[in-house]
């Protein structure tokens, strides 16, 4: 196992009236592929900042994001946003008019994967993650909040990228569905050797994941007590 993504030495602040306000603040953590981790800390501790500099989706005011050792802005974001990361949001973020197989499908043509194989594919990842073919070719509003976040999740497997970032994915589900979802993240880490990161305040979530990092005082601090 190998470190997939590394946060070095961040920065994150903002000004408001001239005062600076600082998020981040000297935040270093290395995340490992094969590993589901759990970000939790209170709320407005900067979870969701954290996530979106992992994800590319904005920039640290200090420090470098790594990805397998090479800093994402060299990378080009807009280059690793498209090969190299999936984001599940807790509102799913589907396109609305748009089956669950089409937005399946998308994802896999932002990647450039534009074989024939790729319906078969974009099905057999959609049963993959618990629904039917019927299910499949619906509009995804037809569809429960647990079946859209499965076909979130679904999108993201399409990418086949070894980074899956997860904001609250379960916010909107029962125990029940979120427990499969949950389950669905942890084989993705164990069984594919991808690399879970899921920004949470579940407890659920927590207990499943190999890792629980805290937010305190703007850092990434290992809670080791989910070890003892
Ligand atoms: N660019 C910005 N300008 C103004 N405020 C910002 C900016 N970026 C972040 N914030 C503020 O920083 C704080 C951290 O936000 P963030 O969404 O990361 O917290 P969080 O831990 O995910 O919270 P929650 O658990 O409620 O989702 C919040 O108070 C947010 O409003």
């Amino acid at each position: 196992m190998g470190i997939l993504l590394a946060f070095d030495q961040i920065e994150y602040y903002y000004k408001v009236n001239q005062q600076t306000v600082n998020i981040l603040n000297d935040a270093s953590y290395n995340f490992y592929s094969g590993k589901m981790y759990a970000i939790l800390g209170p709320s407005g501790s900067g979870k969701t900042t954290a996530l979106a500099l992992a994800g590319g989706l904005d920039v640290p005011s200090g420090g470098r994001i790594l990805y397998e050792g090479q800093d994402i802005s060299r990378i080009g974001l807009s280059n690793y946003r498209k090969m190299h990361r999936a984001v599940v949001f807790q509102s799913y973020n589907l396109i609305p008019y748009l089956s669950a197989l089409q937005n399946v499908r998308v994802g896999m043509e932002i990647r450039g994967n534009t074989g024939k194989e790729k319906k078969r594919k974009a099905l057999e990842i959609l049963q993959n993650v618990g629904l039917t073919q019927v299910e499949a070719q619906r509009n995804v509003l037809k569809l429960s909040g647990g079946q859209q976040q499965r076909v979130a999740i679904a999108r993201a497997l399409a990418c086949d990228v070894n980074l899956i970032l997860a904001d609250e994915p379960t916010g909107n589900l029962d125990q029940e569905t979120a427990g499969s979802i949950v389950n669905m993240f942890r084989d993705l880490a164990h069984q594919q050797n991808k690399c879970v990161i899921v920004v949470t305040h579940s407890q659920q979530v927590a207990d499943a994941s190999d890792e629980v990092v805290t937010l305190q005082e703007g850092r990434l601090i290992r809670d080791h007590s989910k070890e003892l």
